[in-house]
């Protein structure tokens, strides 16, 4: 049995493990991770955003190929199998793996693999799972073993019919028919992905609206586009039983309703990884899903014990959890902590949908005054041009003092067009206003020009009252 001291010891290597580590090695302390995979980068890099982004952009290509035009001389429209599009995905892990590996080579962090649980609050047993123990010290212990998905009692997840959103990740058919139950953002990006293979899909909300967090308009057009892909969106249903056997599964519903398909996707809900932990003998207790409470500044109620990423709950994001990492390590360094605020939403599916700040009904309810300034990609040159032409750039600015409230966007590249406004949407005080469209000159043709083209919308609406 092999003794090791640290000053921070992080549990999980995902971006919140890895960034929080890296910082803490940066500020010259003595770091350690421990990861139960055989390899570094989390869940984010082997199960969730990493092979889910890759999955699309192959499934975003080939629906590209098989609509271009000029692409017919060269040969008729294209099927691509799942399998085969799922191994052109997972090329881009390894490259992600080895990446990530050299991050801690370089800032000496030193990586025990195994699974980790506490044996106090400084101490940490690392099980290697080869019959090997290894005991850990630490001054400071950084909780960040992310999340898997929820899987419920009643539902026989070893089936091979019956998938969540890791397994898919090893299906080796493509099913003609597929339901897709939940649909939060895992399941309206795999429902994007498996409609543009050619799949069938049955989309089954809980809610009676998509993603209602997004703006309205924004959410009514992911639906119109997912209906338009062949996705049928069943809203304000749960499910009341779910049986497979060799030919289909069945998925009865407690509105009645009963579908039948050849697989079914589970895409409702995630729980924390606190499971393994021991947390007992540190004395933290976890919420009904696993998850950790921490405070503003990431501790957990044992003082140096912290938590980040998906184990403390939302908003259970990759970019989120980065950057939780970083304010971790400022807050053990003894540096002012910056909890992770305005973080802005970026949903793959296809189209793409990217937001930031508040929506039209938030600031209807909070009696403000806002006008809003539309454009379409289809009148854009840039959009014109690469034939991506769905979408909308939508920018809500108060009627007075122009200030930018709310950036929402949905069409290709959204993701990335958001970032522009929620620069300007940063600066304070009277930097904060859409005249900055009007004022600064941008490359064209780009979606950049979407900008200029919302805010001369918007004020031209001030104008005319
Ligand atoms: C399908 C899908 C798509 C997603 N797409 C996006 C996206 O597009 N953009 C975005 O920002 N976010 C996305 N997310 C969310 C994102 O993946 C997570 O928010 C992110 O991975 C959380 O990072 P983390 O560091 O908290 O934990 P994780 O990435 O979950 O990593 C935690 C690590 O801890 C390890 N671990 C757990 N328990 C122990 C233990 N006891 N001992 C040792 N090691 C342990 C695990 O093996 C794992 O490697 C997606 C998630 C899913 C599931
Ligand atoms: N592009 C992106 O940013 C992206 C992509 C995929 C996933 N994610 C992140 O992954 C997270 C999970 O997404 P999702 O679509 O699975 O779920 P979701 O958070 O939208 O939840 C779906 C449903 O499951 C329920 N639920 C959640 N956890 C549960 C639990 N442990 N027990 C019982 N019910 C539970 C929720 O209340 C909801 O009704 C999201 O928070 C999202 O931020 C982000």
């Amino acid at each position: 049995m092999a003794d090791h001291t640290y000053d921070v010891l992080v549990i999980g290597s995902g971006p919140a493990g890895e960034s929080a580590a890296m910082s803490a090695a940066k500020s010259n302390l003595r770091v350690a991770v421990i990861e139960s995979r055989a390899h570094v980068g989390g869940n984010c890099a082997h199960k969730g955003t990493i092979p889910s982004k890759s999955l699309r952009h192959a499934v975003k290509q080939l629906i590209r190929y098989n609509s271009v035009s000029l692409f017919r001389e060269m040969g008729d429209t294209r099927w691509l199998s799942y399998p085969r599009v799922l191994a052109a995905a997972s090329k881009v892990i390894p490259k992600q793996v080895e990446l990530h590996t050299e991050f801690y080579i370089r800032n000496r962090v030193t990586l025990h693999t195994g699974m980790a649980s506490f044996v106090d609050a400084n101490t940490v047993n690392v099980d290697s799972g080869d019959g090997a123990q290894e005991t850990i010290t630490a001054e400071s212990i950084i909780i960040a073993t992310g999340s898997r998905p929820y899987r419920p009692a009643d539902v026989d997840f070893s089936h091979p019919r019956v998938y969540d959103s890791d397994t898919i990740l090893e299906m080796q058919h493509t099913p003609r028919h597929m339901i897709i139950y939940g649909a939060g953002v895992i399941g309206c990006e795999y429902a994007s992905i498996f409609s543009g293979l050619g799949v069938k899909v049955d989309l089954i909300n809980n809610r009676d609206r998509l993603l209602s967090f997004l703006d309205d308009e924004i959410s009514d057009a992911l639906s119109y586009h997912l209906r338009d892909s062949d996705v049928t969106v069943r809203h304000s249903e749960e499910y009341e039983s779910i049986e497979a056997d060799d030919h289909s599964v069945t998925l009865r519903l407690k509105s009645g309703k009963r579908l039948k398909a050849d697989a079914i996707l589970w895409c409702n809900g995630r729980s924390g990884n606190t499971d393994k932990l021991n947390l007992e003998a540190t004395g933290l207790d976890v919420d009904y899903r696993g998850n950790l409470k921490v405070s503003q500044d990431y501790r957990t109620s044992v003082d140096n014990i912290f938590a980040v990423g998906d184990v403390i709950g939302w908003p259970s994001l990759a970019s989120a959890s980065f950057d939780q990492g970083r304010a971790v390590a400022s807050v053990i360094t003894g540096e002012p902590c910056k909890p992770v605020t305005n973080v802005p939403t970026g949903i793959y599916t296809l189209p793409e949908i990217s937001s930031i700040g508040q929506t039209e009904t938030e600031l209807t309810a909070a009696r403000v005054p806002y006008e809003v300034g539309r454009a379409l990609f289809k009148n854009t040159a840039r959009g014109q041009i690469s034939g991506e032409d769905v979408g909308m750039l939508k920018i809500l600015f108060h009627v007075d003092s122009l200030e930018i409230l709310g950036v929402h966007c949905f069409g290709a590249e959204a993701a990335e067009i958001v970032h522009i406004g929620q620069a300007i949407m940063s600066q304070s005080g009277a930097g904060n206003t859409i005249q900055f469209f009007l004022d600064t000159t941008f490359n064209y043709p780009t979606m950049a020009e979407a900008y200029r083209l919302a805010a001369l919308d918007g004020i031209n609406r001030i104008n005319r009252r």
